[in-house]
Formats: C-alpha cells, structure tokens, sequence
C-alpha cells in the first residue's frame, strides 16, 4: 500500500510523556514488531543532537529526527513538511510514529495535524501517553495536560516496582478517567494494533476551545560534546556534581579505558545507566544532551565540570 488516495489517510499515533519516561523505548519495541508493516517513526529532541533518532534508526526503518525545538510550538512548521516529505516518498507507509519531546504539551501537535494540506493524507488515530511507573509527579501541570490529551496510557517500567504499587497507579489513572493503561515492561508485547485504533472522536480540531498550553520554556539543556574518548571516573565525578539539578541526561560515548566500544548514557531522576550502543552514530568521542528545571539547572557550572575532563 503505497500512501495514495485510495489507500486513504496513513494512521499516525503521537506518542507523549515527560523526560525519560519510556517513548523511545516504546517506539523502538513498535518498530520492531511491526510485522510485515511499514511504519515510519519522527521523533523531536530537545537539543541539536538527535540522540533518540540514532537509537530508533537501528530498527532499519525511516527515522527522521527534529532537532532544537518544540514540536507542539516553534517547530510545527517542521513537522508538516517533514510529514509531507514522508508521504511523497514514494514508498509504502502503513503508519506513522510521532515522538514529541519531553516538554511537549500534545495539543499543539494534534493541532498541527488538522492542517488542511494534510487532511485526507494523514489521520491523527490515537495520542499515547507514557507514564513512568516508578517515578511521576502527579501535582506537575505538563504531566497532566498530557494524560488529559492521552487516548491511551502506557505504563513503563512496571519492572522496578511491586505488583501492588502497580495496582495503585492504574487505580489513579483509572480515577482521572483513564480506562485504558498498558503496563510494560521492557520487553513485554505491545499492542501494536490497539494503539493504531480507529480514530476517536476529537474535540480538539481548529475549532475547539481549549485551554492554553504549556511551553517547553521551564527546561534549560546543555549540549556537550568531545572529540575523542574520554576517561571513565572523570566522565563519572564530573556528571556527579551536577546529576541532582537534572531531568534527563543521554547520549553516545566512547572511554578510554574501553577502546573500540562505544555507550549509550542514560539518566532519568536519579537513575543512570550505561549500556553498548547498537545505533549507528559517529565516533569515537562524546556527544551528549542534559536537561533540566530552569531554576534548577547550573549550566556554566556543568559545562565546567565536562571540560574539565577533556584535560584529565
Ligand atoms: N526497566 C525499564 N526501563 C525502561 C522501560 N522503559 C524505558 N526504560 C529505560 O528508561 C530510560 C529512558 O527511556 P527512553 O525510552 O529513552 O525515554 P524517553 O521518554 O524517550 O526520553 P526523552 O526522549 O529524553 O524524554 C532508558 O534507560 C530506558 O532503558 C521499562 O519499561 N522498564
């Protein structure tokens, strides 16, 4: 099925949830499952380095990254051509996976898709919202514009917690009106066709009043990057000094101490992880993104502690 019009419009899901949640993960476990159908993924980061478009294009399916902004606001724009890009490609696409970044408020980006150039090809079918089992802070504002954009739920990391504390959760999505939550693991089935569901009615078209957004302005980021392979304790007490005023740290690295390897670096909360990189990226040096709370995040200071390891 090559997107025409008799194919009629190709189903999109726009996946949300804040930083470090799970999308990524999420949409790499879709597009390996895809079965025998073709789906692309465009993913939006938060920085000029797209790390979650080098994970994601180790699935060997059309990736495209958008880099430096906000879907849902300043990079609408980049989103519709990069939707109209996807669909004149001339190859089959049976579906496609929308990643906002963490930041994003999902109204702006259903918004985007109700752009008159792109009705009848596109066909917003289902907002996904991944909620962090482990670590969510039900009072914060974005956290829940974005469950209340969600037609379906997706619980992560259900592995670190206890079967009990995951039945209290779904209880609390279930009170904010979520009837429909899907716990995963990592390496749990993930209801491909469910999630690609038949459109739900939507309230939020051009007309719809709605309440305003929130915007992608309360995160400071700090992109760092080094040129050679760096060493591993200096990498580990420089990313120590400042790990408490962060969100999310990620990225591609290589140590000295580890030659020819190369890691994928991953913080979320207090959580940070190293694992081998299976993604295609360039080498052998550092690239990486930090984020967090603007009153929070010291990024001179942060910056130091990373160039001072340059010189160890
Ligand atoms: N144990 C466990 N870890 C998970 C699960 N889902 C995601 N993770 C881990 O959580 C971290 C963040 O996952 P990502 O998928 O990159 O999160 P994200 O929402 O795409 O992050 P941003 O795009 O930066 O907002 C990674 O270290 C993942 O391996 C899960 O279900 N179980």
């Amino acid at each position: 099925m090559t997107h025409d019009a008799v194919a009629g419009p190709v189903p999109v899901m726009l996946v949300t949830g804040v930083l470090g949640s799970g999308k990524t993960t999420l949409i790499n476990r879709i597009l390996h499952v895809s079965g025998g159908r073709s789906f692309a993924a465009i993913v939006n980061d938060f920085g000029a380095v797209n790390i979650d478009e080098a994970i994601l294009s180790a699935s060997g399916r059309p990736v495209i990254g958008l880099k430096n902004g906000c879907i849902c606001c300043s990079l609408q724009g980049d989103l519709l051509r990069t939707l109209r890009t996807v669909l004149s490609h001339g190859t089959r696409i049976d579906g496609i996976v929308i990643e906002a970044s963490g930041v994003s408020d999902p109204r702006g980006i259903a918004e985007a898709l109700f752009d008159p150039i792109l009705q009848g090809a596109v066909r917003l079918d289902s907002v996904v919202t991944v909620v962090d089992a482990e670590e969510h802070d039900v009072s914060d504002g974005l956290w829940r514009a974005q469950l209340d954009a969600a037609d379906f739920v997706v619980l992560s990391k259900a592995d670190r917690i206890a079967d009990k504390e995951v039945l209290g959760i779904r209880a609390l999505l279930g009170a904010m009106g979520k009837k429909t939550v899907f716990v995963t693991r990592e390496d749990a089935d993930i209801p491909v066709d469910v999630l690609f569901g038949s459109p739900p009615e939507r309230a939020d078209g051009p007309e719809g009043a709605r309440p305003p957004r929130f915007a992608d302005d309360r995160f400071a980021h700090l992109e760092w990057s080094s040129e050679t392979p760096v060493s591993f304790p200096a990498f580990q007490g420089a990313v120590q000094t400042f790990a408490a005023q962060l969100a999310r740290g990620k990225g591609f690295l290589s140590f000295r101490e580890r030659p020819g390897e190369r890691f994928l670096f991953q913080l979320v909360g207090t959580r940070a992880s190293l694992s081998p990189s299976m993604s295609a990226q360039p080498g052998p040096g550092a690239q990486l993104v930090f984020i967090g709370r603007e009153e929070q995040f010291d990024i001179e200071r942060a910056k130091a502690a990373l160039d001072a390891i340059r010189l160890t």
